[in-house]
């Protein structure tokens, strides 16, 4: 996979012109699991600087929209388009997915699955890849695990390690999971600080969640059985 720093970072905000924002835009989107649709005629909008945190009960399609924005499932018809100054780059090349498998490989440590991620994700960078794992080992509280073995780290400390690698590429796009499970307080916290700073760097996140992450200002997409609850600029139904 081809990678980029994306300029976006480069930038300083304030010297964004309103129209090269970051802006996703899902227009009538259908999806089908298996023989099933799941997600019927939905449309929504997410902005730089903003969060959209998918809710729903089990089953309703959250996990689906956040693959289907991710590029890994192909959607029936409708489509996801990107605005603002992203150039040529594709989502695939602009995102993070952090999926529930917290994509850690057992057999390297801690540091080492993070230096295999900057490696895979990172392209241009003002720092050094070494540093950038450190960085996102301390911000995760894992600096003095960094040489075990990511397969005997426990739940809560395979998901941090998992979510640092929002920190060691330059995304703007962070697609998240369910990212709190297996979470402790503290760690929450901290993950919801990081979102914060992101979305103050105009980053954009659209986040899975069942819990409430504790960021300032949401916006939400309900998923579920009827037609979803509409809050900003989505519409559509989830079956
Ligand atoms: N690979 C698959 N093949 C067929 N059906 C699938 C597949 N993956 C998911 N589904 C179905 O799609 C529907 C939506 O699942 P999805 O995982 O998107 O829900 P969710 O809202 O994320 O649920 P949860 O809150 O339990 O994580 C479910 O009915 C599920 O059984």
């Amino acid at each position: 996979m081809q990678t980029h720093a994306p300029s976006f970072h480069k930038t300083a905000c304030s010297t964004l012109k309103r129209d090269d924002r970051l802006q996703l835009h899902a227009d009538n989107l259908t999806v089908e699991r298996g023989t099933r649709t799941v997600i019927a005629n939905l449309t929504f909008t997410a902005n730089a600087g903003e969060a959209l945190l998918l809710t729903g009960p089990n089953g309703a399609g959250k996990t689906t929209l956040i693959r289907t924005v991710a590029g890994f499932i192909a959607p029936v018809s409708g489509k996801i388009a990107l605005k603002g100054d992203v150039g040529d780059r594709d989502i695939a090349e602009l995102c993070h997915y952090v999926g529930h498998l917290t994509g850690v490989k057992a057999n390297l440590t801690a540091e080492q699955n993070l230096a295999f991620w900057a490696e895979y994700l990172g392209g241009e960078t003002t720092r050094a890849m070494a540093e950038r794992v450190d960085d996102a080992l301390d911000a995760f509280g894992l600096l003095g695990l960094a040489d075990y073995p990511a397969g005997l780290l426990s739940a809560g400390q395979k998901r941090r390690l998992g979510l640092a690698r929002l920190l060691v590429a330059e995304r703007p796009i962070w697609l998240l999971d369910e990212p709190t499970v297996s979470l402790d307080a503290a760690s929450t916290t901290l993950l919801a600080g990081l979102i914060q700073r992101h979305l103050a760097n105009d980053g954009l996140v659209i986040a899975a969640t069942h819990l409430p992450l504790g960021l300032e200002q949401p916006s939400y997409l309900r998923l579920g059985p009827t037609a979803p609850t509409v809050e900003g600029s989505a519409q559509g139904a989830a079956l």
